[in-house]
């Protein structure tokens, strides 16, 4: 390989399943080495992971890049969106931390929306209407069900600020990661007194909010990283924040990703405030908006769903009218976060390839029915669909969002756009450019694209129409 042009810069992705880190040449682009180690997350009644175990991941992800990683002059982490993160006096977790697809918190979400004015109040001030997934029905919920451990929180943190921290030895996150909080008011871009009372959450435990741009921290000494000391230390965002930045992303252009969550959300110059609470209201790490909507059931609920039927995930049949709603861990689009799997329509002919096939569409259903709402409405209708996440690489995938969006789609070439994202705005701090401008220039997005075909009107239709008249089952819990 030959040697890089410019200076060498980490962007990593700690996300649900696993930590990734790449380092990439920032004057070119290029991935001169990569690494990924895996996380574990509880199953049973919520979904929580050892915060510990992150950083644990993301010291084997840079082992595995070998000596670049020792070369970098900044770095930069994004990550799962919305997790609580909770530490003592002395940095180290509390508990677990409860993470974005944790349901657990759904009472206290109702009861924080009706609380403070209800969904249309919620969504002019923070942006969204907050569901389960948000880091403050969380808090609502430990203080509700663990007030000892609540008690013994000094510091409160998201996912990604976590391991920032750990670098730089001080409390930071962006924009991007805090507007998925619900405790950040978009309208204000500060954090809401109001509420953080209403849930008895000081603000002094919360991280500085680090404008666009600017250094997080340097790399401090002590830890079993291999960066220097002194190294640069970007803020890092949310995944989805450092995937658009990651794709360079302009308004206009909807992105699909599929991941263990599945997203759709586009960059939009105008703040969201969707009382409906389908689209979160969130804030990009440049400045402007990334309205989106989120699925807790994407690439491991078919998964499990393909295993489930003795079949390779790629081993699907045309359907006939059987319907899957693959909500195995209860769901955010639609709202139904008690919900369980929901099967109908099976007939003695009904093949096992045509059952996979409906997990597919039932898991990309709820993505496409929101992907209008998070554009703006000039957006023009015919731009490629970005499809991004693990589950991009999937023909089953990249088909069936084919058919059911009928819009063209393009799949890029680059495997880790939120780790690119990361280090995009790793290189922006050493050149000073915007990090998405940096991803533009790198060409991140490149990747063939498939035409588009006609879109499936009547399987939209027929999922559609099960939902509704399956209400009140998907409404019921069933563990
Ligand atoms: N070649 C492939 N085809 C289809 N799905 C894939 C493929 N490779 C990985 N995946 C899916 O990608 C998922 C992981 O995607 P990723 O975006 O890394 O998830 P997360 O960010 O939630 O950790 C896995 O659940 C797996 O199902
Ligand atoms: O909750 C959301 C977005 O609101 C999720 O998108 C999480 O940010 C987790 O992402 P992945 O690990 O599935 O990429």
């Amino acid at each position: 390989m030959s040697a890089a042009e410019g200076p060498l810069v980490v962007g990593v992705d700690t996300s649900t399943q696993s930590t990734k880190a790449l380092v990439v040449d920032a004057s070119t682009g290029r991935v001169v080495a990569s690494g990924q180690a895996p996380h574990t997350v509880s199953s049973g009644a919520g979904r929580e992971s050892d915060p510990r175990q992150w950083w644990d991941a993301l010291g084997e992800a840079l082992r595995q890049c070998g000596d670049a990683a020792r070369e970098a002059a900044a770095v930069s982490i994004g990550g799962q969106q919305h997790g609580l993160v909770t530490l003592d006096a002395q940095g180290e977790p509390v508990r677990p931390a409860m993470l974005w697809n944790d349901v657990r918190s759904a009472a206290q979400a109702r009861r924080l929306v009706d609380e403070l004015g209800g969904p249309k109040a919620w969504a002019e001030r923070t942006g969204s209407v907050p569901g389960a997934s948000f880091t403050v029905t969380k808090w609502a919920w430990l203080m509700e069900h663990e007030p000892e451990a609540a008690a013994a929180t000094a510091a409160v943190r998201l996912p990604h600020d976590y391991l920032t921290e750990r670098l730089t030895g001080e409390g930071t996150t962006d924009r991007g990661d805090a507007s998925g909080t619900g405790w950040w008011a978009s309208a204000t871009e500060d954090y809401d007194e109001e509420i953080l009372s209403r849930v008895g959450l000081d603000p002094a435990l919360l991280p500085r909010v680090v404008r666009p741009g600017e250094v997080a921290g340097t790399v401090r000494d002590g830890h079993d990283l291999p960066f220097a000391k002194g190294t640069l230390v970007a803020c890092g965002t949310g995944d989805n924040a450092a995937a658009a930045l990651g794709l360079g992303l302009r308004p206009g252009t909807p992105v699909l990703s599929l991941g263990t969550s599945g997203t759709v959300y586009a960059v939009s110059t105008r703040r969201p405030a969707d009382p409906t609470g389908t689209v979160a209201g969130f804030a990009d790490a440049r400045g402007d908006w990334l309205p989106l909507a989120c699925t807790l059931n994407c690439t491991l609920a078919v998964d499990r769903v393909a295993a489930l039927l003795g079949l390779d995930r790629e081993a699907v049949e045309p359907g006939t009218g059987v319907t899957l709603l693959p909500y195995l861990d209860g769901e955010r689009t639609p709202a139904l976060p008690h919900a369980s799997g929901l099967l109908h329509g099976l007939r003695h002919d009904t093949t096992p390839g045509q059952l996979l096939q409906a997990a597919y569409d039932g898991a990309v259903h709820a993505l496409l029915g929101a992907l209008d709402l998070v554009l703006d409405e000039d957006a023009d209708r015919d731009t490629p669909l970005l499809l991004i996440g693990g589950g991009a690489r999937g023909t089953a995938w990249q088909q069936t969002v084919r058919r059911l969006s009928g819009r063209p789609v393009q799949v890029p070439e680059a495997k880790e756009l939120v780790a690119l994202g990361a280090a995009a705005q790793a290189a922006g701090l050493l050149t000073g450019e915007d990090p998405a401008a940096v991803a533009r220039r790198w060409d991140t997005a490149r990747g063939p694209v498939l035409e588009s075909v006609e879109r499936d009107e009547a399987t939209m239709e027929r999922i559609t129409g099960v939902l509704s008249d399956a209400a009140a089952l998907l409404e019921r819990e069933s563990r």
